[in-house]
């Protein structure tokens, strides 16, 4: 693909902007500043400031799947092509940066790039049936210029991950990348590392992340039979924000770490400015922030940098400085490369399949040009044994050269091995012969028939057997009866696990307790007696039985996926053990053949399934949309009719509207957290079918026993403890 600029994109918090100082042109890509001049600053420096940038885009009330859609999707569709890619967030404490990246990991709709992308990923490698694609993951915290492993349980001291350079890339050596099967486990993962970064309280943000964070998702893709291997890497970069400490009032250890945030983005910065301004020497070993993203700033990787800022005037000095920084980030150019390379496994399964189809052609050849039985295999004890006989007798002259028949070029050899043999032995012979004084001078030619005989009677040793097991092959209409043109393999797919449950979509349940006020008796009577209550009961009434009916084609799709899913599960699954069990195998056994065919049908049958629930939530969609706002009209309309014919009452909801409360369902021996668990799962997957692997995800980590950070991150845990003190100090003081 060749050089490409870093894409740059501005994301301002969703309040109002400054508009006589910050100005969005109608192209939503052109920020406009005018800085007023400072009266304070004197005759000199007091000059107004009109300053203009420009971007990808700027995003004001852009939501959390706009954002990823605009700004991480492409990236996400390069990395799945075999291209590096990385995104970050750049801008003051507060300014929105983990909200971009990470989101807020406890509600679904509100959650950012890294799980989106994610999803996406996997997603979309389930679709691509014809790959097999292996995913790892890691989580790297920069804290006060030290690295930590967010996914290790038990690190102890932090020194064993360094930045390293191999074959031109950054890799940070040491960190654990974690293989996972599917969205829901990355997802735990990202979570449980998430849990164990730093942050902490000040003015302007009541979680403000004292860290920089990398997650990284890594791709092995491997294409049928092809020995090609293409391995690429997404990094989404949660930078830890820059900020006045006065602005942001904080003291002790958080004071410490605002200071090595500040020091590494200078150094960020200057980095930025070297690669910008083409200089010979860019600083990139100054900080473990530069070194780890070198690449991402102007080598392998495609780039994309989110400028997060605050649009209030409070905060125009540092929002105009995230603009200039993110102007010259604009500037620099990254050489992204797609990422392969020969898989040694596969190049030796194409080889032995490339020699079995030659010695097949040559047996063909043969047989159709009338050459008899000739075999290409290597040469065996017998055949060995048989050449020697003849060099020997054609060195004693009892046979002619046109005797020693030669059928391939595996003989010539062989038969160049035996004359040394016999050579060795005779030269052998002679000098034991004449160091023992037994050969009178000039008979050496003359004995040499002797010698010949006197070598091989005594000296001839049968060559070992280590070609037995090479002349397992077969002869001319010998052909083993499984030998057949070798097919394209089918790849073995991921692991996947179904994060569709069964579920039921049940209707919003209906209110408890409360009697039926006579409001609500003549709500009831408005629907059945007033003409135009009557009217919009009975289209509510066939809203709700036409979502009903659709939510059943809903879930019937989930459910068809969920199958689907398992079935892939279950073929992978069949397939790992049965290659674990036959070693390297050239993917012609017949068993392992119909593993791939099923699993192929079984990816297949999942996209449909897919698409199909899907296309099926357009539909349901608009309709939940369409009996809200039916009901609210009927309510609202009910109200002002009420009004009219007595007294200044709300209605409580529609009760009367709702519908039967349905038979509990057989539980299944549940108990009860098992049971409110199914019944949320239940509820979430109504909402979003495809929000399962996130919430599965967070039940993971609930379940999972918190583990006191002072135990075991060294001096990040002592920081955290310090910290901690310093807050109860705060509280009693
Ligand atoms: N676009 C947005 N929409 C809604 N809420 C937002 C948005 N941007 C930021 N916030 C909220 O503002 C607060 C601060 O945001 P966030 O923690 O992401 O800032 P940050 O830039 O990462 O700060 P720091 O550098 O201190 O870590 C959070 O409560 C977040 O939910």
């Amino acid at each position: 693909m060749g050089k490409s600029a870093v894409k740059v994109y501005i994301r301002s918090r969703p309040t109002s902007l400054a508009t006589e100082s910050l100005r969005i042109a109608p192209d939503r890509r052109t920020v406009l500043v005018d800085l007023k001049k400072k009266e304070e600053a004197g005759p000199v420096n007091n000059q107004q400031e009109n300053l203009t940038f420009k971007f990808e885009s700027i995003l004001q009330t852009t939501s959390q799947e706009g954002v990823f859609t605009q700004c991480a999707q492409e990236v996400c569709d390069n990395v799945l092509t075999g291209y590096n890619g990385t995104v970050f967030t750049y801008g003051q404490t507060g300014a929105g940066k983990t909200y971009t990246i990470a989101g807020d990991t406890n509600r679904y709709e509100q959650r950012g790039i890294i799980p989106r992308a994610i999803h996406y990923l996997f997603h979309e490698i389930d679709l691509r049936e014809d790959r097999e694609v292996q995913v790892r993951c890691s989580y790297l915290e920069i804290y006060n210029e030290i690295m930590y492993d967010l996914l290790v349980e038990n690190p102890g001291t932090a020194d064993n991950l360094v930045v390293v350079d191999e074959g031109g890339t950054v890799k940070v050596k040491g960190i654990v990348k974690a293989p996972v099967a599917n969205e829901e486990e990355t997802l735990a993962l990202f979570f449980q590392g998430e849990n164990g970064r730093s942050t902490a309280q000040h003015a302007l943000n009541k979680s403000s992340s004292r860290s920089h964070c990398i997650f990284t998702i890594y791709l092995e893709t491997r294409a049928g039979a092809d020995e090609k291997v293409v391995s690429s890497k997404l990094n989404l970069v949660d930078l830890a924000g820059s900020e006045r400490t006065k602005k942001t009032q904080v003291t002790g250890q958080t004071l410490k770490e605002a200071m090595f945030i500040n020091k590494s983005l200078t150094f960020l910065e200057q980095t930025v400015n070297a690669l910008s301004k083409k200089e010979s020497h860019v600083p990139f070993r100054q900080t473990k922030l530069t070194s780890v993203l070198r690449d991402a700033l102007g080598g392998n990787c495609k780039t994309v940098m989110i400028g997060c800022i605050w649009g209030e005037q409070s905060h125009m000095e540092e929002t105009v400085s995230t603009l200039r920084f993110a102007s010259r980030v604009k500037t620099l150019m990254t050489d992204a490369v797609i990422n392969e390379r020969n898989d040694p496994t596969l190049l030796l399964r194409k080889y032995e399949r490339q020699i079995y189809e030659l010695k097949q052609e040559l047996a063909m050849r043969d047989t159709l040009s009338g050459r008899g039985r000739i075999s290409y295999n290597d040469v065996g004890d017998l055949e060995r044994h048989e050449l020697h006989e003849t060099v020997r007798k054609y060195l004693k002259g009892e046979i002619q050269l046109d005797d020693i028949a030669i059928e391939n070029l595996k003989m010539i050899k062989e038969t160049f091995k035996q004359f040394r043999i016999v050579y060795e032995a005779l030269d052998a012979e002679l000098i034991e012969q004449r160091m023992k004084g037994n050969l009178p001078r000039g008979e050496d030619a003359g004995g040499m028939q002797d010698e010949v005989d006197k070598a091989e009677a005594g000296e001839y040793e049968p060559v070992g057997d280590e070609d037995k097991e090479a002349s397992a092959g077969f002869h001319i209409g010998e052909a083993p009866p499984n030998a057949r043109p070798v097919e394209d393999e089918a790849t073995e797919g991921t692991s996947l696990p179904g994060i569709f449950k069964d579920s039921s979509y049940p209707e919003t349940p209906p209110l408890i307790g409360g009697p039926i006020s006579d409001k609500n008796m003549a709500y009831d009577g408005y629907k059945r007696d007033v003409p135009e209550g009557q009217e919009q009961a009975s289209k509510l009434k066939q809203l709700t039985s036409d979502l009903k009916e659709q939510k059943r084609v809903l879930r019937q799709h989930g459910i068809e996926v969920n199958k689907a899913k398992q079935e892939i599960d279950l073929c992978t699954s069949q397939l790992k053990s049965f290659r674990s069990e036959q070693g390297e195998t050239s993917g012609e056994n017949p068993e392992e053949q119909h593993l791939l065919q099923q699993l192929k049908a079984a990816k297949s049958a999942y996209r449909q399934a897919f698409t199909n629930l899907k296309t099926q939530r357009t539909t349901v969609e608009p309709l939940v949309q369409q009996v809200a706002e039916t009901r609210a009209a009927l309510v609202e309309n009910f109200n002002v009719w009420f009004a009219g014919q007595a007294g200044e009452t709300t209605v409580e909801d529609e009760v009367l509207e709702l519908p039967p409360i349905e038979k509990e369902p057989d539980t299944g021996g549940e108990d009860m957290a098992e049971q409110f668990d199914r019944m949320e799962m239940e509820r979430v997957l109504g909402e979003d079918p495809e929000s399962g692997a996130f919430h599965n995800a967070r039940k993971t980590l609930r379940r999972k026993k918190p583990v006191p950070a002072a135990s075991y991150y060294g001096d990040k845990g002592r920081a955290e403890g310090v910290r901690r003190l310093e807050q109860r100090a705060a509280r009693i003081g």
